[in-house]
């Protein structure tokens, strides 16, 4: 009987927000667990700086240091979790545990979308896995999606809201009119957010989990550097505002579409129209839509971010794990969905090449042949006008706003035209763009 066996061995690294969540996700939900897994699962170790606050939290249950490194040299130890975070000493640690012979479950994106050709390798290399499915979207099994469940489909496209403190913020910003700082510190006290949260607000972390997905999709090696990366800090709430009346909801979507020249993979604040079910989802939710050939397009909808919402993605790969501890390595999932020898190596677009509509903003001088002067600019670099909203100028006042949406162009060609519109005298601030999706 398999339930007789000993439990397998595990040594978490780091027991803050989500290493706290997975000890107490673990030992709630043990007999479950055990039930599903068909063996034990112990944490017998934990390693943090903090050992006070360790052992307040994990009790007599196991054992507590503060280096890590005891841990990798502990051949009791089969699966070490990290849940340190950053690239500094937790890449280190990873690739001492793989060299160890040791599986990894690591909540860190940063790190793989970064490292993660230097450590699949590794693991590889060593017959281990490294399994990351609190990496992206936190609990929702948006990796084994990718990995598993749309295997047969060529896939077109993911968009995801994929970071819930910018979600947050600007959920709050929109439905309380609370200022951006105030609620960043809210998502802070909440375990939202990144140890640096610029990370979240310059959509770097998004950018992150966008490259993970890119590679599941496409078959493509994790390429961070090549992602194209814009937060929500210039958002202004007049935006915010003309987009609802045009029908759309400003959301920071992380995308990966197949071109016939490349991929393109960006973050960036983007219109997305008001009836899509992901234009709704506020909060620290997240929510990541893929577009497969056969499966058509899916949505996959849950916490990304939180203890136990993120614990919930740590002990699922600790229960994989466990199933397949004694499987021959060339019969378990790929580490990044396709095999490694299959890898392509399709370019990754860059930005002047990607293809979406625009929303501008114009702020102009009210005044005759103006609009004729900005059409006949767009007219000449091949974009065409899908809407325009010319806000009513109150009385003596002598400019207003022109909002401009536009059917789908390529961004090279959008960046001359507002090149061009910027120069004209009578367009009186900087234009403000944002691309917008339909996702349909
Ligand atoms: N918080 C979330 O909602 C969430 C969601 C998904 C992924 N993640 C990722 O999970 C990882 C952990 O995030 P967190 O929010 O739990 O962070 P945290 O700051 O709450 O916890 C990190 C812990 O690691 C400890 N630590 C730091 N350096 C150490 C070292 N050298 N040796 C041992 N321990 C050390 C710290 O004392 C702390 O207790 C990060 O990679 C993060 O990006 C977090
Ligand atoms: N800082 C991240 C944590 C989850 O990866 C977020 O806000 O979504
Ligand atoms: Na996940």
């Amino acid at each position: 009987m398999s339930n007789s066996m000993k439990p397998i061995q595990v040594g978490l690294l780091g027991i803050g927000t989500v290493g706290s969540g997975t000890f107490k996700v673990l030992q709630r939900n043990q007999h479950e667990i055990m039930r599903r897994a068909g063996r034990g699962i112990e944490i017998a170790m934990v390693a943090d700086l903090d050992v006070e606050r360790a052992r307040a939290v994990v009790g007599d249950a196991a054992e507590v240091v503060s280096d890590a490194r005891q841990i990798i040299a502990n051949p009791a130890i089969d699966i070490v979790v990290e849940l340190i975070g950053g690239y500094g000493i937790a890449k280190a640690l990873v690739l001492e545990a793989i060299a160890a012979g040791k599986h990894v479950v690591t909540a860190n994106k940063a790190l793989l979308a970064v490292h993660g050709t230097e450590i699949f390798e590794a693991a590889r290399a060593k017959g281990v896995v490294v399994a990351f499915e609190a990496a992206v979207a936190g609990g929702i099994p948006i990796i084994k999606a990718l990995r598993e469940g749309l295997t047969a489909n060529r896939i077109e496209w993911i968009a995801g809201i994929i970071n819930g403190t910018t979600n947050f913020i600007l959920s709050e910003m929109r439905d309380k009119g609370l200022d951006f700082d105030v609620v960043l510190k809210e998502a802070q006290r909440l375990g939202y957010a990144e140890a640096d949260p610029t990370f979240d607000i310059e959509g770097v972390d998004a950018a992150h989990k966008a490259t993970l997905m890119s590679a599941l999709a496409f078959g493509i090696p994790v390429q961070f550097d090549k992602a194209h990366v814009e937060g929500i800090t210039k958002l202004a709430a007049a935006d915010i505002r003309y987009a609802e009346q045009l029908g759309y909801r400003i959301k920071l979507l992380g995308i990966a579409r197949r071109q016939e020249a490349g991929i393109e993979l960006r973050v960036h604040p983007t219109l997305v129209p008001a009836k899509r079910l992901i234009a709704n989802v506020e909060g620290a939710m997240n929510a990541v839509m893929v577009q497969g050939d056969a499966v058509g397009t899916t949505l996959y909808y849950g916490k990304g971010a939180g203890s136990e919402p993120t614990a919930s993605a740590v002990v699922a790969d600790l229960v994989d794990i466990t199933r397949l501890h004694t499987a021959d390595p060339d019969h378990r999932v790929p580490h990044l969905a396709f095999q490694p020898d299959a890898l392509a190596d399709t370019p990754i677009l860059p930005i002047e090449q990607v293809r979406t509509a625009f929303y501008l903003r114009l702020r102009v001088a009210d005044e005759a042949g103006v609009l004729a002067r900005i059409t006949s600019i767009l007219a000449e670099n091949d974009i065409s006008i899908d809407a325009v909203l010319q806000r009513e100028s109150a009385e003596g006042e002598k400019q207003t706003d022109l909002i401009i949406l536009t059917h789908v162009t390529v961004e090279g060609p959008m960046r001359a035209a507002l090149a061009a519109m910027q120069a004209l005298p009578t367009v009186v601030a900087p234009i403000v763009s944002l691309r917008t999706e339909e996702l349909a």
